[in-house]
């Protein structure tokens, strides 16, 4: 089952096209890397299927149904969500409120309050703290623990390691490994090396707007990957 895909967009921001002819798809269990260099359109395909891009040409489908209007929620609701590029934690709520926010679109499934606890003990142990009082590691660990209280089928990750120590960017790399083997499908974008080769099965590599090329990861040397990803 196919639980998103982009045929041919276009996406724009006011009149700015970013997007030209992006097509992907993401199969349930699978874990697809989104990859490119800074200012090429990778955080726009994951605001177009928000809809704070905006699409033209071609169709985004979520769960096998198109949008033609996307809307906020729109992806929560169809399984789809979203730990945004920079956390955006929201600083006047607790940490356990922003986990609450995740479950605003109230989707049955399997992650509790309780679960997302155990997954991330310290969440539990800082819950009454401002969710901006943690450090950068746990901030994003609370971003995927509101992301999973909305109980997604796919799990979309952008930039995840962005300015965190080696040591958390390895444990986030066992919790996505984790969460891909009990079967949440993921589509994550980084240019962390490592991360991507532990996670990352299925790649894509974007330019200028457009995916110029897809594959097996295993068939890219790191050299090469090093090439694509380099800031
Ligand atoms: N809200 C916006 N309004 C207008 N242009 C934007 C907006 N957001 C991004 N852009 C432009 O769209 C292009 C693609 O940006 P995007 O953030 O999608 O790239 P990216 O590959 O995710 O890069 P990065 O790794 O730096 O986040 C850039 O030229 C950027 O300046």
């Amino acid at each position: 089952m196919t639980l998103l895909s982009f045929d041919a967009v276009d996406a724009f921001y006011g009149r700015a096209q970013v997007l030209r002819g992006v097509s992907l798809a993401i199969g349930k269990g699978e874990r697809v890397g989104l990859l490119g260099r800074n200012g090429v359109g990778k955080t726009t395909v994951v605001n177009a299927l928000q809809g704070i891009a905006q699409v033209g040409r071609g169709a985004v489908v979520m769960a096998g149904q198109p949008a033609p209007r996307i809307r906020h929620y729109s992806a929560a609701r169809a399984g789809i969500s979203v730990v945004p590029q920079g956390r955006r934690i929201i600083p006047a709520l607790s940490v356990r409120e922003n986990l609450l926010l995740g479950a605003a679109v109230a989707r049955p499934g399997p992650w509790t309050l309780a679960r997302v606890f155990e997954l991330f003990p310290v969440l539990k142990e800082r819950q009454h703290t401002p969710g901006t009082a943690l450090s950068g590691g746990q901030q994003q660990m609370l971003a995927i623990g509101r992301a999973l209280m909305a109980n997604p089928d796919l799990l979309v990750l952008d930039e995840p390691s962005e300015g965190l120590a080696p040591v958390i960017v390895d444990e986030l790399a066992e919790v996505f490994v984790r969460l891909a083997d009990e079967g949440t499908s993921l589509l994550l974008i980084e240019q962390h090396i490592s991360l991507i080769r532990r996670v990352v099965e299925k790649y894509h590599i974007m330019s200028k707007g457009m995916i110029v090329d897809s594959g097996p990861l295993a068939q890219l040397t790191t050299e090469k990957l090093k090439q694509l990803v380099a800031v």
